[in-house]
């Protein structure tokens, strides 16, 4: 059996990722949980003909729909309103977060738990703190998905050269998920894309992709943030996954936010020399998770100005969600 679990699943992501997890046939059973709505949206992709078994869990139910997960999506908390920041949302996000990892350790604490839910930067070391605390954490199985920066970043890439086609240009993006944390490695990019630019255009499109969330928060007026293109990406990184583990796929990479214990190794000297314990960078999916954590290339001059820059502030996100949990026992 393969247990997919979309936490939040009646929400503004919640629903169209759970639609395109239903199109999935590596998926046995769709369990959808969310405090509003959940039985609701279960009828409705029930219906679909492809064929996992889908359920609904409401309020009071969550542990029956963790139960036995083989990967949990968590997309569940508040989203931002113009003029917030994602750290904003800290306050109400940390607790439910954390609960729900809670959910996950006493449920099914081998799971694989992806964290969609901002501050990314401090929610995913609220979950992984929660899994050690109860001794079953593995950093290989905690993601905070950063994926939408990639997605974005090609997508952005593409408009500044439009023979770029947006779907097979993949963007590099390392640091976090917030503002000056997102360092995109448009240096990375074939025929040497980034050196054509000049300094101004690379700014502006740098610049675009650090606040890419920022555009559709204030397009959206009061009604929230990224919610579809959010879950286009969500489901990119949870097939991708699900490839790599029950489908055995060698090979796949893509950008997220990890535990740099995960690949202990290849990431100490990095570690020693920033002191970060978590960054968002590529990784190669193995049937465990995380199977290594691919070198960082040489960064440009500039790149390496983005990151001397995302470094303190990623510090700050990490500790602040770290001793929420620490702090707490
Ligand atoms: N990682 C990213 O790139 C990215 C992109 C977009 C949005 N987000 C974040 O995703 C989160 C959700 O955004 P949204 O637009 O879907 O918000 P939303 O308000 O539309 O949906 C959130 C859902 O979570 C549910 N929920 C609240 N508390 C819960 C709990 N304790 N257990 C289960 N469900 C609970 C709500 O009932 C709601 O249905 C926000 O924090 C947002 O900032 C992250
Ligand atoms: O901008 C937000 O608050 C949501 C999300 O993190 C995004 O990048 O779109």
């Amino acid at each position: 059996m393969v247990k997919v679990v979309v936490c939040g699943a009646a929400g503004g992501i919640g629903q169209p990722l759970s639609l395109l997890l239903k199109q999935s046939d590596l998926i046995t059973h769709l369990a959808l949980y969310d405090v509003v709505n959940a039985p609701g949206v279960a009828a409705d992709l029930s219906h679909i003909n492809s064929k996992s078994q889908v359920s609904g869990h409401g309020k009071g139910d969550m542990d029956a729909a963790l139960k036995d997960a083989h990967t949990v999506v968590i997309p569940a908390g508040v989203p931002r309103k113009p003029g917030m920041t994602r750290d904003d949302l800290f306050k109400i996000n940390a607790g439910i977060v954390r609960d729900l990892a809670e959910g996950v350790a006493k449920n099914c604490p081998g799971a694989f738990v992806l964290v969609i839910s901002n501050p990314v930067n401090s929610t995913v070391p609220i979950v992984c703190e929660v899994l050690k605390k109860h001794g079953v954490w593995d950093p290989k199985k905690v993601f905070g998905i950063s994926t939408l920066d990639g997605v974005r970043s090609s997508r952005f890439v593409s408009e500044v050269k439009p023979s770029l086609d947006p779907k097979s240009t993949r963007v590099t993006v390392i640091g976090g998920h917030s503002g000056v944390t997102i360092v995109p490695l448009l240096s990375q990019i074939p025929g040497h894309f980034a050196k054509n630019l000049s300094q101004e255009k690379l700014d502006a499109l740098t610049h675009r992709i650090q606040y890419g969330g920022d555009e559709v928060v204030k397009a959206k007026d009061g009604a929230g943030s990224a919610t579809l293109s959010m879950a286009h990406a969500g489901a990119r990184f949870t097939l991708t996954l699900l490839e790599a583990t029950i489908s055995h796929t060698a090979g796949l990479v893509e950008s997220t936010y990890v535990s740099l214990h995960a690949d202990a190794d290849s990431t100490a000297s990095f570690r020693h020399k920033t002191g970060l314990d978590y960054f968002a960078q590529d990784i190669e999916f193995g049937p465990e998770g995380v199977h290594r954590i691919v070198p960082l290339p040489d960064l440009s001059t500039y790149e390496q100005t983005l990151l001397d820059a995302a470094i303190p502030e990623l510090k700050v996100n990490i500790a602040k969600g770290a001793s929420f949990i620490t702090d707490s026992a």
